[in-house]
Protein backbone atom coordinates (compact mmCIF):
# COMPACT_ATOMS: atom_id res chain seq x y z
CA UNK A 1 0.00 0.00 0.00
CA UNK A 2 1.23 3.48 -0.92
CA UNK A 3 0.70 4.91 2.93
CA UNK A 4 1.32 8.64 1.47
CA UNK A 5 -2.03 8.58 -0.90
CA UNK A 6 -3.68 6.21 0.97
CA UNK A 7 -3.66 9.01 4.00
CA UNK A 8 -4.27 11.52 1.47
CA UNK A 9 -7.69 9.74 0.05
CA UNK A 10 -8.42 9.61 4.00
CA UNK A 11 -7.64 13.09 4.77
CA UNK A 12 -9.65 14.56 1.95
CA UNK A 13 -12.33 12.55 2.44
CA UNK A 14 -12.53 13.58 6.44
CA UNK A 15 -12.40 17.16 5.81
CA UNK A 16 -15.24 16.65 3.10
CA UNK A 17 -17.77 14.62 5.69
CA UNK A 18 -16.81 17.24 8.87
CA UNK A 19 -18.96 19.50 7.00
CA UNK A 20 -21.66 17.42 6.48
CA UNK A 21 -21.51 16.09 10.10
CA UNK A 22 -21.30 19.68 11.12
CA UNK A 23 -23.98 20.86 9.79
CA UNK A 24 -26.23 17.52 11.01
CA UNK A 25 -29.05 17.45 13.46
CA UNK A 26 -29.37 15.88 16.79
CA UNK A 27 -31.75 13.84 15.45
CA UNK A 28 -29.86 12.35 12.84
CA UNK A 29 -27.08 11.86 15.08
CA UNK A 30 -28.79 10.48 17.65
CA UNK A 31 -30.16 8.05 15.14
CA UNK A 32 -26.57 6.69 13.68
CA UNK A 33 -25.77 6.43 17.63
CA UNK A 34 -28.31 4.29 18.67
CA UNK A 35 -28.21 2.52 15.44
CA UNK A 36 -24.63 1.44 15.79
CA UNK A 37 -25.54 0.88 19.85
CA UNK A 38 -27.96 -1.85 17.87
CA UNK A 39 -25.61 -3.02 15.15
CA UNK A 40 -22.33 -3.43 17.97
CA UNK A 41 -24.87 -5.50 20.36
CA UNK A 42 -26.68 -7.92 17.57
CA UNK A 43 -23.20 -8.34 16.81
CA UNK A 44 -22.09 -9.36 19.67
CA UNK A 45 -20.37 -12.99 18.44
CA UNK A 46 -18.57 -11.39 15.93
CA UNK A 47 -16.94 -8.50 17.63
CA UNK A 48 -16.03 -11.20 20.53
CA UNK A 49 -14.74 -13.84 17.55
CA UNK A 50 -12.70 -10.68 16.13
CA UNK A 51 -10.99 -9.95 19.13
CA UNK A 52 -10.25 -13.61 19.44
CA UNK A 53 -8.05 -13.25 16.37
CA UNK A 54 -6.13 -10.32 18.15
CA UNK A 55 -5.86 -11.85 21.24
CA UNK A 56 -4.04 -15.31 20.19
CA UNK A 57 -2.36 -13.01 17.86
CA UNK A 58 -1.19 -10.83 20.69
CA UNK A 59 -0.41 -14.21 23.14
CA UNK A 60 1.96 -15.73 20.44
CA UNK A 61 3.32 -12.49 20.28
CA UNK A 62 4.00 -12.54 23.74
CA UNK A 63 1.92 -9.06 24.72
CA UNK A 64 2.48 -8.12 28.55
CA UNK A 65 -0.41 -9.09 31.00
CA UNK A 66 -1.61 -5.51 31.06
CA UNK A 67 -1.61 -4.79 27.67
CA UNK A 68 -4.17 -7.97 27.27
CA UNK A 69 -6.51 -7.24 29.56
CA UNK A 70 -6.75 -3.68 27.74
CA UNK A 71 -7.23 -5.86 24.33
CA UNK A 72 -9.96 -8.59 25.58
CA UNK A 73 -13.43 -7.35 24.34
CA UNK A 74 -15.45 -9.59 26.60
CA UNK A 75 -19.40 -9.90 26.09
CA UNK A 76 -19.53 -7.44 28.97
CA UNK A 77 -17.52 -4.79 27.30
CA UNK A 78 -19.52 -5.13 24.14
CA UNK A 79 -22.76 -3.92 25.74
CA UNK A 80 -20.59 -1.52 27.55
CA UNK A 81 -19.88 -0.05 24.38
CA UNK A 82 -23.63 -0.32 23.05
CA UNK A 83 -24.92 1.22 26.53
CA UNK A 84 -21.93 4.35 26.40
CA UNK A 85 -23.43 5.08 22.76
CA UNK A 86 -26.95 5.32 24.41
CA UNK A 87 -25.71 7.61 26.81
CA UNK A 88 -23.96 9.86 24.33
CA UNK A 89 -27.27 9.94 22.43
CA UNK A 90 -29.04 10.63 25.64
CA UNK A 91 -26.81 14.03 26.48
CA UNK A 92 -27.58 17.11 24.74
CA UNK A 93 -25.93 18.27 21.75
CA UNK A 94 -23.22 20.83 22.46
CA UNK A 95 -23.34 22.07 18.64
CA UNK A 96 -25.18 24.86 18.19
CA UNK A 97 -25.12 26.30 22.03
CA UNK A 98 -25.04 30.05 22.38
CA UNK A 99 -24.20 31.65 25.10
CA UNK A 100 -22.89 34.82 27.05
CA UNK A 101 -24.73 37.29 25.40
CA UNK A 102 -24.19 40.99 25.87
CA UNK A 103 -25.58 44.29 24.47
CA UNK A 104 -22.36 46.12 23.38
CA UNK A 105 -22.18 50.24 23.80
CA UNK A 106 -22.59 50.22 19.85
CA UNK A 107 -25.59 48.59 19.79
CA UNK A 108 -24.35 44.96 18.27
CA UNK A 109 -25.28 42.04 20.32
CA UNK A 110 -22.30 39.61 21.22
CA UNK A 111 -22.11 35.91 21.91
CA UNK A 112 -20.71 32.91 21.99
CA UNK A 113 -21.66 29.92 19.69
CA UNK A 114 -20.23 26.08 20.41
CA UNK A 115 -18.77 24.53 17.02
CA UNK A 116 -17.33 21.21 16.40
CA UNK A 117 -12.80 21.34 16.25
CA UNK A 118 -13.31 19.35 12.70
CA UNK A 119 -11.17 16.68 12.05
CA UNK A 120 -9.63 15.17 14.81
CA UNK A 121 -7.06 12.46 14.39
CA UNK A 122 -6.76 10.23 17.59
CA UNK A 123 -3.56 7.61 17.71
CA UNK A 124 -4.72 5.11 20.73
CA UNK A 125 -3.50 1.96 22.38
CA UNK A 126 -5.02 -1.59 21.57
CA UNK A 127 -8.39 -1.05 23.45
CA UNK A 128 -10.88 -1.65 21.14
CA UNK A 129 -13.88 -0.09 23.04
CA UNK A 130 -12.06 3.30 22.98
CA UNK A 131 -12.95 2.72 19.16
CA UNK A 132 -16.95 2.53 19.49
CA UNK A 133 -16.09 5.89 22.13
CA UNK A 134 -14.44 8.17 20.24
CA UNK A 135 -16.40 7.44 17.15
CA UNK A 136 -19.80 8.25 18.99
CA UNK A 137 -18.17 10.82 20.63
CA UNK A 138 -16.91 12.52 17.36
CA UNK A 139 -20.29 11.87 15.72
CA UNK A 140 -22.76 13.71 18.45
CA UNK A 141 -20.28 16.30 18.87
CA UNK A 142 -20.14 17.14 14.89
CA UNK A 143 -16.59 16.08 14.40
CA UNK A 144 -14.92 13.88 11.50
CA UNK A 145 -12.52 11.62 13.58
CA UNK A 146 -9.64 9.46 11.45
CA UNK A 147 -8.81 6.66 14.16
CA UNK A 148 -5.45 4.77 14.84
CA UNK A 149 -6.28 2.55 16.91
CA UNK A 150 -3.14 -0.12 18.62
CA UNK A 151 -2.12 -2.60 16.03
CA UNK A 152 -2.66 -5.48 17.84
CA UNK A 153 -6.47 -4.75 18.05
CA UNK A 154 -6.65 -4.46 14.13
CA UNK A 155 -9.55 -6.99 13.78
CA UNK A 156 -11.26 -6.00 16.70
CA UNK A 157 -11.32 -2.02 15.86
CA UNK A 158 -12.91 -3.58 11.50
CA UNK A 159 -15.28 -5.05 13.27
CA UNK A 160 -16.39 -2.46 15.28
CA UNK A 161 -16.04 0.03 11.90
CA UNK A 162 -18.37 -2.24 10.19
CA UNK A 163 -21.28 -1.24 13.12
CA UNK A 164 -20.50 2.35 12.98
CA UNK A 165 -20.45 2.52 9.41
CA UNK A 166 -24.03 1.01 9.40
CA UNK A 167 -25.13 3.41 11.70
CA UNK A 168 -23.96 6.03 9.49
CA UNK A 169 -25.42 4.70 7.04
CA UNK A 170 -29.12 4.37 8.67
CA UNK A 171 -28.54 7.96 9.33
CA UNK A 172 -27.90 9.22 5.85
CA UNK A 173 -24.52 10.60 7.12
CA UNK A 174 -21.17 10.45 5.21
CA UNK A 175 -19.29 7.18 5.60
CA UNK A 176 -15.95 8.50 5.92
CA UNK A 177 -17.10 11.07 8.79
CA UNK A 178 -15.52 7.78 11.02
CA UNK A 179 -12.43 6.44 9.56
CA UNK A 180 -10.86 3.30 10.92
CA UNK A 181 -7.39 2.53 9.23
CA UNK A 182 -6.99 -0.11 7.46
CA UNK A 183 -3.22 -0.43 8.25
CA UNK A 184 -1.24 -0.75 10.99
CA UNK A 185 1.90 0.62 9.55
CA UNK A 186 3.12 3.18 11.61
CA UNK A 187 4.08 5.69 8.64
CA UNK A 188 0.44 6.65 8.76
CA UNK A 189 0.62 7.95 12.34
CA UNK A 190 3.98 9.95 10.70
CA UNK A 191 1.11 11.35 7.98
CA UNK A 192 -1.76 11.94 10.35
CA UNK A 193 0.33 14.10 12.50
CA UNK A 194 1.45 16.09 9.81
CA UNK A 195 -1.22 16.54 7.10
CA UNK A 196 -2.57 20.00 8.68
CA UNK A 197 -4.63 20.46 5.37
CA UNK A 198 -6.85 17.85 6.13
CA UNK A 199 -6.47 17.01 10.49
CA UNK A 200 -7.31 20.06 12.78
CA UNK A 201 -6.31 18.17 15.60
CA UNK A 202 -4.38 15.38 17.25
CA UNK A 203 -5.39 13.12 20.16
CA UNK A 204 -2.38 10.78 21.20
CA UNK A 205 -3.60 8.42 24.05
CA UNK A 206 -0.26 6.30 24.66
CA UNK A 207 3.10 5.69 26.41
CA UNK A 208 6.85 7.29 25.33
CA UNK A 209 7.88 6.43 22.22
CA UNK A 210 4.65 7.69 21.06
CA UNK A 211 5.10 10.77 23.04
CA UNK A 212 8.90 11.14 21.71
CA UNK A 213 7.85 10.86 17.68
CA UNK A 214 5.11 13.55 18.22
CA UNK A 215 6.94 15.89 19.56
CA UNK A 216 9.19 15.47 16.92
CA UNK A 217 7.33 15.33 13.97
CA UNK A 218 3.74 16.74 14.80
CA UNK A 219 2.98 19.93 12.12
CA UNK A 220 -0.94 19.35 13.74
CA UNK A 221 -2.19 20.72 16.71
CA UNK A 222 -1.55 18.12 19.70
CA UNK A 223 -4.06 17.73 23.07
CA UNK A 224 -1.87 14.79 24.43
CA UNK A 225 -3.38 11.60 26.39
CA UNK A 226 -0.33 10.57 28.23
CA UNK A 227 0.79 8.40 30.96
CA UNK A 228 -0.81 8.04 34.14
CA UNK A 229 1.76 8.25 37.41
CA UNK A 230 -1.08 8.84 39.99
CA UNK A 231 -0.50 8.81 43.44
CA UNK A 232 -2.87 8.51 46.88
CA UNK A 233 -1.76 10.53 49.86
CA UNK A 234 -2.75 8.95 53.14
CA UNK A 235 -2.46 11.86 55.45
CA UNK A 236 -2.67 11.46 59.27
CA UNK A 237 -6.15 12.81 60.06
CA UNK A 238 -7.63 10.15 57.39
CA UNK A 239 -10.48 7.84 58.69
CA UNK A 240 -8.61 4.41 58.58
CA UNK A 241 -11.57 2.58 56.68
CA UNK A 242 -11.74 5.37 53.94
CA UNK A 243 -8.12 5.36 53.43
CA UNK A 244 -7.78 1.71 53.37
CA UNK A 245 -10.67 1.10 51.06
CA UNK A 246 -9.38 4.19 48.48
CA UNK A 247 -5.66 2.66 48.13
CA UNK A 248 -7.28 -1.00 47.62
CA UNK A 249 -9.35 0.26 45.24
CA UNK A 250 -6.92 2.62 43.30
CA UNK A 251 -4.23 -0.03 42.98
CA UNK A 252 -6.37 -3.15 42.59
CA UNK A 253 -9.33 -2.63 41.01
CA UNK A 254 -7.92 -2.60 37.40
CA UNK A 255 -3.60 -2.96 37.01
CA UNK A 256 -3.80 -1.69 33.19
CA UNK A 257 -5.34 1.35 33.43
CA UNK A 258 -3.71 5.12 33.26
CA UNK A 259 -5.75 5.97 36.19
CA UNK A 260 -4.57 3.21 39.06
CA UNK A 261 -2.32 4.36 41.33
CA UNK A 262 1.08 3.33 41.01
CA UNK A 263 2.87 5.33 44.28
CA UNK A 264 0.92 5.39 48.01
CA UNK A 265 2.29 7.92 49.78
CA UNK A 266 1.83 8.16 53.93
CA UNK A 267 2.24 10.38 56.57
CA UNK A 268 4.86 9.40 58.97
CA UNK A 269 2.48 9.99 62.01
CA UNK A 270 -0.12 7.23 60.25
CA UNK A 271 2.18 4.90 58.28
CA UNK A 272 2.77 2.42 61.37
CA UNK A 273 -1.06 2.31 62.25
CA UNK A 274 -1.97 1.52 57.99
CA UNK A 275 0.64 0.38 56.32
CA UNK A 276 0.53 -3.60 57.85
CA UNK A 277 -2.97 -3.90 57.21
CA UNK A 278 -2.88 -2.45 53.87
CA UNK A 279 -0.03 -4.76 53.12
CA UNK A 280 -1.66 -7.66 54.15
CA UNK A 281 -4.21 -6.90 51.62
CA UNK A 282 -2.02 -5.55 48.51
CA UNK A 283 0.37 -9.43 49.04
CA UNK A 284 -2.97 -11.28 49.70
CA UNK A 285 -3.87 -9.84 45.78
CA UNK A 286 -0.63 -10.92 44.78
CA UNK A 287 0.85 -6.53 44.62
CA UNK A 288 4.55 -6.11 44.29
CA UNK A 289 5.66 -4.14 46.99
CA UNK A 290 8.29 -1.51 46.75
CA UNK A 291 9.36 0.98 49.49
CA UNK A 292 11.77 3.55 51.03
CA UNK A 293 13.44 2.93 53.99
CA UNK A 294 11.02 3.74 56.33
CA UNK A 295 8.43 1.52 54.66
CA UNK A 296 10.58 -1.39 54.87
CA UNK A 297 11.47 -0.52 58.42
CA UNK A 298 7.51 -0.81 58.84
CA UNK A 299 6.67 -3.86 56.64
CA UNK A 300 10.17 -5.98 56.69
CA UNK A 301 12.11 -7.54 54.15
CA UNK A 302 9.26 -8.64 51.73
CA UNK A 303 9.42 -5.19 50.48
CA UNK A 304 11.60 -4.57 47.74
CA UNK A 305 13.68 -1.45 48.18
CA UNK A 306 12.58 1.17 45.89
CA UNK A 307 14.72 2.81 43.87
CA UNK A 308 14.85 7.05 42.25
CA UNK A 309 13.09 4.65 39.06
CA UNK A 310 10.34 3.54 41.10
CA UNK A 311 8.83 7.00 41.94
CA UNK A 312 8.59 7.35 38.00
CA UNK A 313 7.40 4.41 37.10
CA UNK A 314 4.12 4.24 35.74
CA UNK A 315 3.85 -0.38 36.50
CA UNK A 316 0.55 -0.69 34.65
CA UNK A 317 0.82 -4.07 36.65
CA UNK A 318 0.30 -5.92 40.26
CA UNK A 319 3.53 -3.71 41.57
CA UNK A 320 3.33 -0.59 44.15
CA UNK A 321 5.77 1.79 45.04
CA UNK A 322 5.29 3.13 49.03
CA UNK A 323 6.81 6.34 50.43
CA UNK A 324 6.81 7.67 53.79
CA UNK A 325 6.84 11.25 54.33
CA UNK A 326 6.64 13.67 56.93
CA UNK A 327 3.28 15.71 55.70
CA UNK A 328 1.72 17.42 53.22
CA UNK A 329 4.32 19.41 51.81
CA UNK A 330 6.11 16.71 51.15
CA UNK A 331 3.20 14.68 49.36
CA UNK A 332 2.49 17.84 46.76
CA UNK A 333 6.26 18.26 46.19
CA UNK A 334 6.84 14.14 45.37
CA UNK A 335 3.26 14.40 43.29
CA UNK A 336 4.32 17.30 41.61
CA UNK A 337 7.66 16.12 40.32
CA UNK A 338 7.42 12.59 39.96
CA UNK A 339 3.82 12.70 38.95
CA UNK A 340 2.44 12.93 34.90
CA UNK A 341 -0.35 15.61 35.42
CA UNK A 342 -3.43 13.16 35.51
CA UNK A 343 -4.94 12.18 38.25
CA UNK A 344 -4.05 12.57 42.31
CA UNK A 345 -5.82 11.53 45.53
CA UNK A 346 -5.81 13.03 49.09
CA UNK A 347 -7.31 10.58 52.25
CA UNK A 348 -7.84 13.39 55.30
CA UNK A 349 -10.38 14.24 57.61
CA UNK A 350 -8.80 17.73 57.57
CA UNK A 351 -10.99 20.60 55.44
CA UNK A 352 -7.80 22.79 55.26
CA UNK A 353 -5.43 20.12 53.79
CA UNK A 354 -7.98 18.98 51.98
CA UNK A 355 -8.27 22.62 49.81
CA UNK A 356 -4.51 23.05 49.86
CA UNK A 357 -4.13 19.75 48.08
CA UNK A 358 -6.71 20.80 45.59
CA UNK A 359 -5.32 23.96 44.76
CA UNK A 360 -1.61 23.06 44.55
CA UNK A 361 -1.57 19.63 42.87
CA UNK A 362 -0.88 20.33 39.82
CA UNK A 363 -2.91 17.38 37.80
CA UNK A 364 -6.04 17.20 35.52
CA UNK A 365 -8.78 15.52 38.85
CA UNK A 366 -7.58 15.82 42.31
CA UNK A 367 -9.28 14.19 44.26
CA UNK A 368 -10.61 14.32 48.04
CA UNK A 369 -11.69 11.05 49.77
CA UNK A 370 -12.14 9.36 46.63
CA UNK A 371 -10.44 6.55 44.31
CA UNK A 372 -8.19 7.42 41.54
CA UNK A 373 -10.28 5.13 39.21
CA UNK A 374 -13.19 7.30 39.23
CA UNK A 375 -10.87 9.74 36.70
CA UNK A 376 -12.96 8.12 33.81
CA UNK A 377 -15.72 9.67 31.09
CA UNK A 378 -18.33 7.16 32.24
CA UNK A 379 -17.91 7.89 35.84
CA UNK A 380 -17.67 11.42 35.45
CA UNK A 381 -20.73 11.84 33.18
CA UNK A 382 -19.50 12.19 29.68
CA UNK A 383 -21.26 9.18 28.29
CA UNK A 384 -17.66 7.90 27.48
CA UNK A 385 -14.57 9.47 26.97
CA UNK A 386 -11.75 10.56 23.95
CA UNK A 387 -9.16 9.60 26.60
CA UNK A 388 -7.60 11.66 29.63
CA UNK A 389 -5.59 14.86 28.46
CA UNK A 390 -2.91 15.40 30.64
CA UNK A 391 -2.33 18.58 28.65
CA UNK A 392 -3.63 22.09 29.66
CA UNK A 393 -4.53 23.61 27.19
CA UNK A 394 -7.88 22.90 25.67
CA UNK A 395 -8.91 20.09 27.68
CA UNK A 396 -7.74 19.07 31.27
CA UNK A 397 -8.96 15.28 32.40
CA UNK A 398 -11.30 12.97 30.58
CA UNK A 399 -12.79 14.53 27.64
CA UNK A 400 -15.76 14.23 26.01
CA UNK A 401 -18.25 16.53 23.95
CA UNK A 402 -17.57 19.55 25.15
CA UNK A 403 -13.38 18.93 25.04
CA UNK A 404 -14.64 18.23 20.80
CA UNK A 405 -15.48 21.45 20.57
CA UNK A 406 -14.65 24.94 20.92
CA UNK A 407 -16.23 28.55 20.96
CA UNK A 408 -16.58 31.13 18.42
CA UNK A 409 -17.90 34.80 18.88
CA UNK A 410 -21.11 35.62 17.06
CA UNK A 411 -22.22 38.94 16.56
CA UNK A 412 -25.59 40.59 15.94
CA UNK A 413 -26.53 43.49 14.34
CA UNK A 414 -28.67 45.54 12.66
CA UNK A 415 -26.71 47.84 10.21
CA UNK A 416 -24.56 49.24 12.97
CA UNK A 417 -21.24 50.85 11.74
CA UNK A 418 -17.83 51.45 13.82
CA UNK A 419 -17.40 54.94 14.40
N1 LIG B 1 -4.22 9.47 29.30
C1 LIG B 1 -4.92 8.56 28.62
O1 LIG B 1 -6.08 8.75 28.28
C2 LIG B 1 -4.30 7.26 28.26
C3 LIG B 1 -2.98 6.98 28.52
N2 LIG B 1 -2.42 5.79 28.13
C4 LIG B 1 -1.03 5.52 28.43
O2 LIG B 1 -0.43 4.78 27.35
C5 LIG B 1 0.55 3.92 27.84
C6 LIG B 1 0.38 2.49 27.51
O3 LIG B 1 -0.26 2.23 26.32
P1 LIG B 1 0.50 1.44 25.18
O4 LIG B 1 -0.47 0.59 24.48
O5 LIG B 1 1.71 0.82 25.72
O6 LIG B 1 0.88 2.71 24.32
P2 LIG B 1 1.80 2.87 23.08
O7 LIG B 1 2.33 4.23 23.15
O8 LIG B 1 2.74 1.74 22.91
O9 LIG B 1 0.75 2.75 21.87
C7 LIG B 1 -0.31 3.63 21.70
C8 LIG B 1 -0.52 3.89 20.22
O10 LIG B 1 0.57 4.65 19.71
C9 LIG B 1 1.16 3.97 18.62
N3 LIG B 1 2.59 4.24 18.65
C10 LIG B 1 3.45 4.04 19.69
N4 LIG B 1 4.68 4.44 19.36
C11 LIG B 1 4.62 4.91 18.09
C12 LIG B 1 5.57 5.44 17.18
N5 LIG B 1 6.85 5.60 17.51
N6 LIG B 1 5.16 5.80 15.94
C13 LIG B 1 3.88 5.64 15.59
N7 LIG B 1 2.93 5.12 16.40
C14 LIG B 1 3.29 4.77 17.63
C15 LIG B 1 0.82 2.52 18.84
O11 LIG B 1 0.92 1.85 17.63
P3 LIG B 1 1.42 0.33 17.48
O12 LIG B 1 0.21 -0.46 17.61
O13 LIG B 1 2.02 0.30 16.14
O14 LIG B 1 2.39 0.05 18.58
C16 LIG B 1 -0.59 2.63 19.37
O15 LIG B 1 -1.50 2.86 18.35
C17 LIG B 1 0.51 4.06 29.31
O16 LIG B 1 1.50 4.97 29.68
C18 LIG B 1 -0.89 4.60 29.58
O17 LIG B 1 -1.04 5.29 30.79
C19 LIG B 1 -3.14 4.86 27.47
C20 LIG B 1 -4.45 5.12 27.19
C21 LIG B 1 -5.14 6.29 27.58
N1 LIG C 1 -11.50 4.71 30.75
C1 LIG C 1 -10.48 4.13 31.58
C2 LIG C 1 -9.42 5.08 31.95
C3 LIG C 1 -8.73 5.73 30.78
C4 LIG C 1 -8.15 4.76 29.78
O1 LIG C 1 -8.80 4.36 28.84
O2 LIG C 1 -6.88 4.40 30.01
P1 LIG C 1 -6.14 3.08 29.61
O3 LIG C 1 -6.82 1.97 30.28
O4 LIG C 1 -4.77 3.33 30.09
O5 LIG C 1 -6.25 2.84 28.15
C5 LIG C 1 -11.12 3.41 32.72
O6 LIG C 1 -10.88 3.69 33.87
O7 LIG C 1 -11.87 2.51 32.44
Amino acid sequence: MDIKHYMNVVGQAARKASRAIARADTNQKNKALLAIADAIERDLERLVAANMVDLENARQNGLEEALIDRLTLPEKTVRGMAEGLRQIAALPDPVGEMDDFTYRPSGIQLGKMRVPLGVVGIIYEARPNVTADAAGLCLKSGNAVILRGGSEAFHSNQAIAACVHEGLRVADLPLHAVQVLETTDRAAVGELITMSEFVDVIVPRGGKGLIERISREARVPVIKHLDGNCHVYIDDTANPDKAFNIALNAKTHRYGTCNTMETLLVHTAFAEFILPRLAAAYWEKGVELRGCERTQGILGDKVVAATEADWETEYLAPVLAIKVVGGIDDAIEHINHYGSHHTDAIVTDDYGRARRFLREVDSASVMVNASTRFADGFEYGLGAEIGISTDKIHARGPVGLHGLTSQKWIVLGDGQIRQ
